[in-house]
């Protein structure tokens, strides 16, 4: 499992460390690992060595001294590097072992305008193969002041228009984002590389921050910290998670799904809820919808079964038809009865806007954990606004989920008392009083029709399976079960649309995404379930 941290509580474990050991020496630990980290990439890209500038973008705190001593580890192995001083109180000590080891120094003249300063660091930038940010680290405080604020915009500009080939390596945490919760209200600098310092930080699993990290290297500094309130499952979570059959299990013992989703008018989403449940290691799927909408998903999965009857789990929502009353209030008594009952729901799709409607019908007009919603950006912005949420702005759009899924995500699981599955390329998993879970390495291609189904089918599934399991053992699913369940599913998910979309699948959960693969189809996802779920067993 990674486990992230708020800036403060690192800085404070490590302030601690620190005062233990001898004076820079974990600076030149860090510094050493973001040069070994530079020269890999640098090899895996084929660059060669005398031909690579590097140029070490330095503040004046620490953050800065770890980039002059990483340049100074990587002139010595003959790259030219250039330490661009946009501070006039660099960290001495590293300074001198830059120029000791010939690493090229230039001062800014700080009383220039933020604009010549910006102009003098892009030309620099434009003849350097890599970029090192070194400008703040985690002492970081507020937006970027000038001229930091400049130069990061014009660093940004020039990457993009020039598509430029430079790997940039942000120490610590990119500059510039300077809140745990995910947001990017300035300017920043990303990263294809970010070499973070005794913990991960929660911006680094928190879109859109997350999106800026590029892959995240760990150094470990031996840091103690103990109140993590962010983690992300990997393989071998979710393989020691994922529920297997004994010898005498049977359907009924593995966990039934009953699925109310689908209409006639959308036929899809109702075949991959089916199919992503039955796919999960399900004992059995119960479809329950109109008879044209049932022979359309049981002739793509003969498996399923028509009609109502005992379940673990329920999933209501994708593809019901809004203007078929009588199918909307089957929605509606479905899940409230199975809400009322404590068993697992999965309210998705058309079901989130259900919600006024069900929680009217349950006694104490509240979901519990047990009941889960799984709306994408535009589904939560909505169903905030329902609640109230926004104040007197006229409620919550999409954007502002978008900008702030974290929080918006924790504040629906508060409100609602569910558990929250806030879909998007990096997926969260609010619950209320439970650590955060934050699910990424699904790559682009999968957000297309029927993904978000077969989501909600598998999601369906492992919560079937597991309370198959606690109604035979006599136990309820407790908050934290119910969100790493969720999280499992989301893993399984985005490792079923990798291997669809033709990428390896790795032990350690591949950092945030990927737009790299071919194409995929909601089937091939579904398909993919079963291969996902087994490496995950296999690496437990
Ligand atoms: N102390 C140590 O031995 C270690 C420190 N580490 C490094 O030290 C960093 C923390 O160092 P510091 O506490 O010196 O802080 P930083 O280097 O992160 O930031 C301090 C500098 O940034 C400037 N600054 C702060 N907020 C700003 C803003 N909004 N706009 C523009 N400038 C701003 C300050 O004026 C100061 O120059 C970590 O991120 C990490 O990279 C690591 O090397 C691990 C070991």
């Amino acid at each position: 499992m990674i486990e992230a941290f708020e800036k403060q509580t690192v800085r404070k474990a490590e302030a601690k460390v620190v005062a233990e050991h001898p004076q820079g020496s974990l600076m030149k630990k860090a510094a050493g690992e973001v040069s070994d980290t530079t020269v890999e990439f640098l090899l895996a890209r084929g660059a060669k060595v005398a031909e690579t500038r590097i140029l070490g973008l330095v503040g004046g705190g620490d953050n800065g001294g770890d980039c002059l001593y990483a340049l100074s580890y990587l002139a010595k192995l003959g790259y030219p590097c250039l330490a661009l001083l946009l501070s006039d109180k660099p960290h001495k000590k590293a300074l001198a072992a830059a120029e000791k080891a010939e690493v090229t120094i230039e001062r800014v003249d700080l009383a220039s305008s933020a604009r010549q300063i910006a102009r003098l660091a892009s030309r620099r930038a434009r003849a350097a193969g890599v970029w090192i940010d070194g400008l703040v680290g985690t002492g970081v405080n507020g937006k970027l002041r000038e001229p930091l604020a400049q130069v990061v915009t014009e660093l940004n500009r020039l990457y993009e228009s020039r598509n430029l080939k430079v790997l940039r390596v942000a120490i610590d945490i990119p500059s510039g984002i300077f809140s745990d919760d995910g947001r990017l209200p300035g300017p920043f600098l990303g990263a294809d590389v970010t070499v973070t310092m005794g913990g991960r930080k929660s911006s680094s699993l928190l879109p859109p921050a997350a999106y800026q990290f590029g892959q995240v290297r760990l150094v470990d500094l031996g840091l103690q910290m103990k109140e993590e309130r962010l983690a992300r499952l990997q393989a071998a979570d979710v393989g020691a998670l994922w529920p297997v059959p004994g010898a005498e299990d049977h359907k009924y013992t593995r966990g039934v799904v009953q699925v109310v989703a689908g209409s006639a008018a959308f036929p899809l989403t109702g075949v991959m809820c089916v199919e992503g449940a039955g796919r999960a290691g399900v004992g059995m799927v119960r479809y329950v919808g109109p008879e044209d909408a049932a022979f359309a998903i049981l002739s793509r999965f003969p498996e399923a079964v028509s009609g109502a009857g005992k379940h673990q789990c329920l999933l209501v929502g994708p593809g019901i038809d809004p203007k078929d009353n009588s199918r909307m209030r089957e929605a509606v008594n479905q899940s409230v009865q199975a809400a009322s009952s404590g068993i697992p729901l999965v309210l998705d799709a058309g079901a989130i806007d259900l919600y006024p409607q069900i929680i009217s019908q349950i006694p104490g007009g509240t979901l519990s954990h047990r009941a889960v919603l799984t709306p994408h950006a535009g589904e939560a912005a909505r169903l905030l606004s329902t609640l109230g949420a926004g104040g007197g702005r006229g409620g919550v759009t999409r954007a502002e989920v978008e900008a702030s899924p974290a929080a918006w995500g924790q504040y629906l699981a508060d409100k609602t008392g569910a558990t929250v599955l806030l879909k998007g390329a990096v997926t969260l998993i609010a619950s209320p009083e439970e650590t955060m879970l934050s699910q990424a390495g699904a790559p682009f291609w999968t957000g297309t029709a029927g993904s978000g189904d077969v989501l909600a089918g598998i999601t369906a599934a492992v919560l079937a399976q597991h309370q198959a399991r606690a109604e035979q053992s006599g136990y309820q699913l407790s908050t934290s079960q119910m969100s790493a369940a969720v999280a499992s599913a989301a893993w399984v998910h985005a490792m079923a649309a990798r291997k669809a979309s033709g990428l390896p699948l790795a032990s350690s959960a591949p950092e945030s995404v990927s737009n790299l693969g071919a194409p995929v189809v909601a089937t091939d996802i579904a398909r993919q379930v079963p291969g996902a779920i087994a490496y995950a067993l296999q690496q437990a």
